[in-house]
């Protein structure tokens, strides 16, 4: 049975802080096995964007729908993965402590959780250290591991807050090799990414600035239309220069 609805789909999503528009009317979609990238400057609002995906937020107008799901909706939560920006690890546990923490949240038992857990540290390539205490981990090695606590329940949809930074960029390689696997077997991905490089390896590139989609499209379709030899070229032609 294939499953042609999109995985997400924001209606003209906005989101007003104190007064303040940080989203207007985004609208996007990104189906089943797509790895769909949000590139933008800081400050642009992707991040905020990803919290309403993930229904850690809610938009004041239009609609987020996950899954078939108005957002927010708690009971989408085992069907997402999510790994926020700052990593929310326990720094006293060990690498495996924190991901068994993780794994009993979302209920996995038994073999089956010993077998998630050493995968997802295989995936991260973490094995040799799962027994050190996160307090001691580089920035890079707390990031892996938080992007192993997101893929442990097999989420359907993905969602990344730049994953890489602080990855070297053998690890990069490797991150973004498994990420166009899982993608390959149907789960859908959103990731941000300041990194132009790993833009090109996106399916599909929604372009933020100011809190406004200036342009979707695969990257070959930005660079074509934009007449740029480069993702970031393009990003310039569409209006993605720095703010003020
Ligand atoms: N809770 C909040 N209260 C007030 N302002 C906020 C809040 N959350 C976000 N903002 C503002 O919204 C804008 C967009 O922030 P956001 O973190 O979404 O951008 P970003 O594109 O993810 O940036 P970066 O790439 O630096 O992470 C920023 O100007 C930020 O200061």
């Amino acid at each position: 049975m294939s499953d042609t609805s999109p995985r997400v789909l924001v209606d003209g999503a906005g989101r007003t802080i104190d007064g303040r528009a940080i989203l207007s009317d985004i609208r996007l979609s990104v189906g089943a096995g797509e790895i769909f990238g949000l590139l933008g400057p800081s400050g642009s609002g992707k991040t905020t964007l990803v919290r309403l995906i993930a229904g850690m937020d809610e938009a004041n107008g239009g609609s987020v729908t996950v899954l078939g799901r108005r957002m927010p909706d708690w009971s989408n939560l085992a069907r997402i993965g999510y790994m926020a920006q700052s990593d929310a690890l326990y720094g006293e546990l060990t690498a495996e402590e924190n991901l068994d923490f993780f794994a009993s949240l979302y209920g996995l038992r038994g073999g089956e959780r010993s077998r998630r857990i050493a995968e997802a540290l295989e995936l991260v390539r973490l094995e040799a250290d799962r027994r050190k205490q996160v307090r001691h981990f580089s920035g890079g090695m707390k990031r892996r591991l938080s992007l192993a606590a997101s893929l442990l329940h097999r989420p359907e949809l993905l969602l990344l807050d730049e994953p890489t930074v602080g990855i070297d960029p053998v690890i990069r390689q490797s991150i973004w090799a498994e990420l166009a696997r899982l993608a390959a077997d149907g789960v859908s991905i959103v990731v941000t990414t300041h990194v132009m490089d790993e833009a090109d390896r996106c399916h599909r590139l929604g372009m933020i600035r100011d809190g406004r989609v200036i342009a979707v499209g695969t990257p070959d379709e930005l660079k074509r239309e934009a007449g740029a030899d480069t993702i970031e070229a393009a990003f310039l032609v569409y209006g993605g220069g720095a703010s003020s």
